[in-house]
């Protein structure tokens, strides 16, 4: 193997290994994360529960890397934001505001998702 290849396959390692460190941070700091990251937990058990099907399981995991990923960003604009702007300005608010609407955005689908999932098996 080159000495370029290689130094390419290497990086590629060490970026997941970085990407790795980022989702686990995450999940040790972040409250919003952690309640995401439970809700995922039991909606997977539900899904061995109740059998789901292989089309609600891929909807099913599809919202999950949704929702949680959103909020990945979203915790890391808000990261970007305190540390360009840690004083109170009407922009930091709005940023913030945005991004926390896209995880809301992600979160309602999530939420009818499930319910067209599991209402029926329920009811
Ligand atoms: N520097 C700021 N300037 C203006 N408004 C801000 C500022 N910081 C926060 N806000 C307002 O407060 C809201 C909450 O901000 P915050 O950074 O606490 O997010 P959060 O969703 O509570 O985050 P988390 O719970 O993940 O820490 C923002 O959406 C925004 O409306």
């Amino acid at each position: 193997m080159s000495a370029k290849k290689e130094s390419f396959l290497l990086n590629r390692i060490k970026s997941v290994g970085w990407a790795f460190k980022g989702a686990w941070l995450l999940l040790r700091t972040e409250a919003s994360i952690q309640i995401q990251f439970f809700i995922a937990t039991v909606v997977t058990i539900a899904g061995f529960y109740f059998d789901i099907s292989k089309t609600e399981w891929l909807f099913q995991v599809t919202m999950i890397g949704l929702v949680m990923s959103i909020e990945g960003i979203n915790t890391s604009i808000e990261y970007i934001a305190d540390f360009i702007h840690p004083e109170f300005h009407n922009s930091i608010g709005r940023i913030k505001d945005v991004a926390a609407g896209a995880v809301f955005i992600a979160s309602i689908a999530a939420i009818i998702v499930a319910a067209i999932i599991y209402l029926p098996k329920l009811f």
